[in-house]
């Protein structure tokens, strides 16, 4: 079936650029956000821009009946990801397909153990610099979506999806292996948003060669020897592509981990050091720039 309509849930950085973006295309009668009715009366009642744009979306409130979307979007925060299922499960239909924006390489198996796996297509959202100020989002790249399946498999239901985003001139990429590309993902995010919330800075600061860019890089490695304790084959030449992402950036941008600090909000910080300490720890990996970043971290949040 034909995908005609998207649905997205999680108002932020990310949801709002795609809210937009995909308003814009489509029309706003094609493309839903969905919440709680008391985050739509307060999204009513801000105005919400995206790169100085007023927004007009179509709100769906999750306790009223509606009807299946035929793309799903889930782009709220790790923490707040149980909830969010628990709210679009009304959305999903027999033939919805789910994508995850969500950092990290747990949520699509949270998503999966919800929803089944012929709903979810495995997702990693990259090359953006998305940053959310109150009600306004402002961007300087949308990045692209890498859509796959585990087995590499170029499935019928991916077809859906990529006619979809050719349609709408969407940008997404088809890595030919999911799971390296989701760990790929893990070291930039693991080197790049720790390092840039525990020194408080924007991207420049590890876009030039220094002590931020040294560390980011030592946390970038650790990841490499973790994943490689599991069988996923990362290497130097995935630091060297991640890098070369990250010098594109918006100078002046930051990373979702450092909007986070900056509103005193709990980060993924479990996502990022939290997951690679622990497997280093599983297998015998050290890991010491990250038990570095992931206890700054925990005591940066300790003092909100
Ligand atoms: N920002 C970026 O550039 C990038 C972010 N990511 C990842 O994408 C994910 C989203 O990040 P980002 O957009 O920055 O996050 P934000 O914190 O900016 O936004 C998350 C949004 O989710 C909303 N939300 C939380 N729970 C629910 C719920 N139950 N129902 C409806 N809405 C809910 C929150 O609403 P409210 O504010 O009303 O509580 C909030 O607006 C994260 O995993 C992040 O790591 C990935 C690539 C780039
Ligand atoms: C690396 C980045 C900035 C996306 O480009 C990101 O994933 C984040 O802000 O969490």
């Amino acid at each position: 079936m034909e995908i005609r309509n998207v649905s997205i849930i999680g108002l932020g950085a990310l949801g709002v650029m795609y809210a937009d973006f995909f308003t814009n295309r489509l029309g706003k009668e094609k493309v839903r956000v969905l919440a709680d009715r008391d985050r739509i009366k307060r999204y009513s009642e801000s105005r919400i821009t995206c790169n100085g744009r007023e927004c007009d979306f179509q709100y769906a409130d999750i306790a009223d009946p509606m009807e299946p979307a035929d793309l799903l979007i889930f782009a709220v925060k790790y923490g707040g990801l149980q909830q969010a299922i628990r709210g679009a499960a009304p959305a999903v239909g027999e033939n919805t397909l789910i994508l995850s924006v969500l950092n990290g390489v747990s949520s699509e198996e949270d998503l999966i153990e919800a929803f089944g796996e012929d709903k979810v297509v495995f997702c990693v959202a990259q090359k953006m610099d998305a940053l959310k100020d109150g009600s306004s989002v402002t961007y300087a790249h949308l990045g692209e979506l890498a859509v796959g399946e585990l087995d590499g498999r170029r499935s019928e239901r991916l077809r859906r999806l990529t006619d979809f985003f050719d349609q709408a001139e969407f940008p997404y990429e088809l890595p030919d292996d999911m799971k390296k590309h989701e760990w790929g993902k893990l070291l930039c995010n693991t080197g790049l948003n720790q390092t840039l919330m525990v020194y408080e800075g924007t991207f420049e600061l590890v876009q030039k060669e220094g002590e931020a860019r040294e560390l980011m890089k030592g946390a970038m490695r650790e990841v490499v020897a973790v994943a490689n304790s599991l069988g996923i084959e990362l290497g130097e030449a995935d630091i060297d592509h991640w890098l070369e992402i990250i010098n594109g950036l918006n100078p002046k941008g930051e990373p979702s981990m450092r909007q986070d600090a900056r509103a005193r909000r709990k980060s993924e910080v479990e996502l990022f050091g939290g997951t690679i300490c622990r497997l280093g720890r599983e297998n015998n990996v050290p890991t010491p720039v990250n038990d570095f970043l992931y206890g700054r971290i925990l005591e940066i949040e300790a003092s909100y």
